[in-house]
């Protein structure tokens, strides 16, 4: 026995035989999780088997699939690799992997073909190797896909069929495909019509917008079905089963960014073959007692709901359009003034701490029981009741911009985000006050999103880790009796009143965008959900030192590496 590695001889070998790569004999062997193989030779002196090169190997997490080869006579034959080795060895099998390159976190398809002596020790291979995979019982096996042909670059089903198709059938992954034909189609589809008990998962072909159907879809879907009243901003919500992949294709792709570290069609449809699974806060809009929108990403007020809004006009454009929108609503130095309740989160760190969220991440790991979420709510309906709102903070002031962001908000524009400790599945948002500066001040925040220094370090930015949150804009006229109690939460919504100057509540304030939509209020009322749904992704991971052109060991996690 030539001794692949120690590690390998600790674990049952389910198979290991000699087998030939490329133009060397390899031994090669399969444990219940990892396959491993390293070149061998006869000894010319004693005749044995002695191993020359180290051992490579895939961790079984990382397989795709592993495929018979048909061979031609003349395929597979290197220039070194004497016609022997390959007539005695004419059978042949690929094994698919996870292969991690070195640029920025992007993955991609790697193959490794073995030829044997016969069929029968060729076909053992396959079987063994997809058998193990059949055990990883997070891989999806039946997909619902949503393309939207319009997002981005207008490139969402030339990238599905050219790059993600292709994948999805080597891993035998079957995908029903619908291509929107306008917008909220998969919204509408999912809320009313899918069968959703076929599907392991739904994929969503296009940007944060397109995702934002898909999200609202589910959501709806399943409050619908668990009979959860959505027009209470209190109500529990019920997480959705299904798990959601992003291929991005739009002209942001921020949630795709934060959530797999790379915009890359590629990576994604790999994160959602191997069955990776992410939690993600969901936060709630309510305008009064009515229902608007959930958010997963931004939330922002002023600045970048002015830059939707003007980008909206020139949508033609594709991605070009938030330049332009952006350097008109720069220059136009807009401020809104109004006021701002939020419910600090406590021990849930703070935005400027340097605990970045990452694969695996400690903080987002605790999901806190439906006990422990009850008990924080009573404790905040006492703090009210008693203190009159204490617990609560409010603020008035003149905002350039007020974002809200329940995840970093990182994307190619600003590869830290928005939000750079802000984290995926902790049930909070930060929320980011930018008061009014001079247009110079102002230029340097916006600038610091797209360097490593810190974007939060100006006297006009101030910035909190919250739960919770109320905007309501400037009232017109004096302040109502429930704004001066002090209680927040009434406050929020029982001081509006239409402003003289447009006779209509909310438009003449700034507007919101959430997630890329503008809401048709300025007066909200949020709430952070905390892991409402997941995605096939495992949250950014940390660069890793590649050793030689295999994929290296790990990023496998414990739970990954052993099948269910
Ligand atoms: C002087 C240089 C200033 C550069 C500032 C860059 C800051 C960029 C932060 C971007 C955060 C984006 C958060 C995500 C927003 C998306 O939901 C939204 C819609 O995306 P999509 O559906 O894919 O079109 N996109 C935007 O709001 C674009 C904001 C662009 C701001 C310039
Ligand atoms: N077939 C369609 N026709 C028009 N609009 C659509 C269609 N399908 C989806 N949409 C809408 O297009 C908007 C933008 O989609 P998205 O994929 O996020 O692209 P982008 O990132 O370029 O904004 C979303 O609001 C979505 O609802
Ligand atoms: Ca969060």
């Amino acid at each position: 026995m030539t001794g692949l590695s120690e590690d390998m001889e600790k674990q049952a070998r389910l198979l290991s035989s000699q087998l030939v790569l490329g133009d060397r004999l390899v031994e090669v062997a399969a444990t219940r999780t990892v396959l491993a193989w390293k070149g061998i030779k006869k000894d010319k002196k004693s005749s044995e088997i002695i191993s020359f090169s180290k051992t490579e190997h895939v961790p079984l997490c990382d397989i795709i699939a592993a495929h018979k080869n048909h061979i031609n006579a003349e395929s597979g034959r290197s220039q070194k690799n004497p016609k022997r080795l390959h007539q005695m060895h004419p059978h042949a099998f690929t094994v698919s992997y996870v292969r991690r390159t070195r640029r920025r976190r992007r993955w991609r398809c790697g193959d490794v073909t073995f030829h044997c002596t016969n069929q029968g020790l060729c076909e053992q291979w396959i079987q063994v190797i997809n058998e193990q995979l059949s055990l990883f019982t997070n891989r999806p096996r039946s997909l619902l896909v949503y393309i939207n042909p319009y997002g981005g670059k207008r490139r969402g089903e030339r990238v599905y069929e050219q790059k993600v198709a292709p994948l999805l059938r080597r891993a035998c992954i079957s995908a029903d495909v619908i291509v929107t034909e306008r917008a909220n189609h998969a919204r509408d589809h999912l809320i009313s019509q899918a069968n959703l008990n076929e599907y392991d998962g739904v994929v969503c072909v296009g940007g944060d917008g397109m995702f934002s159907e898909i999200l609202h879809g589910l959501i709806i879907r399943t409050q619908t079905d668990h009979r959860v009243d959505r027009d209470r901003p209190d109500s529990e919500l019920v997480p959705c089963s299904l798990r959601v992949g992003i291929i991005p294709a739009g002209s942001t792709d921020c949630i795709c960014f934060s959530t797999v570290g790379a915009s890359d069609a590629v990576t994604s449809a790999l994160h959602i073959i191997v069955g990776d699974s992410q939690p993600m806060d969901v936060c709630s809009v309510h305008h009064r007692d009515r229902f608007l929108r959930y958010s997963v990403s931004l939330l922002g007020y002023g600045f970048y709901g002015d830059v939707l809004t003007d980008s909206e006009r020139n949508r033609r454009l594709g991605p070009a359009r938030y330049d332009l929108a952006g350097v008109k609503t720069f220059l136009s130095h807009k401020h809104y003034e109004g006021t701002i309740s939020f419910l600090p989160a406590e021990n849930k760190g703070t935005p400027r701490d340097k605990l970045r969220c990452r694969s695996g991440c400690g903080a987002c790991q605790h999901k806190s029981s439906l006990k422990d979420r009850k008990q924080r709510e009573m404790s905040e309906k006492t703090n009210l009741d008693k203190d009159g709102g204490h617990g609560w903070r409010v603020i008035h002031g003149k905002f350039i911009a007020i974002n809200a962001a329940s995840m970093s908000c990182a994307c190619p524009r600003s590869p830290k985000g928005l939000a750079p400790s802000a984290h995926l599945a902790d049930g909070t948002a930060d929320l980011i006050l930018v008061r009014r500066c001079s247009h110079l001040d102002f230029f340097r925040h916006l600038l610091r999103h797209t360097t490593k220094d810190d974007q939060f370090d100006h006297s006009f930015v101030e910035v909190h880790r919250v739960r919770k949150f109320c905007f309501q804009p400037r009232v017109c006229g004096p302040a109502s009796a429930d704004h001066r109690s002090g209680d927040p939460v009434t406050s929020c919504f029982g001081a509006t009143r239409p402003c003289p100057a447009t006779g209509n509540q909310g438009n003449g304030h700034g507007r919101w965008t959430c997630d890329g939509e503008i809401l048709p209020h300025a007066a909200i009322r949020v709430s952070v959900h905390g892991q409402l749904i997941r995605l096939f992704a495992r949250g950014i991971e940390e660069e890793q030192r590649q050793q030689g052109g295999r994929a290296p060991e790990g990023p496998c996690s414990p739970r990954d590496l052993e099948p269910s």
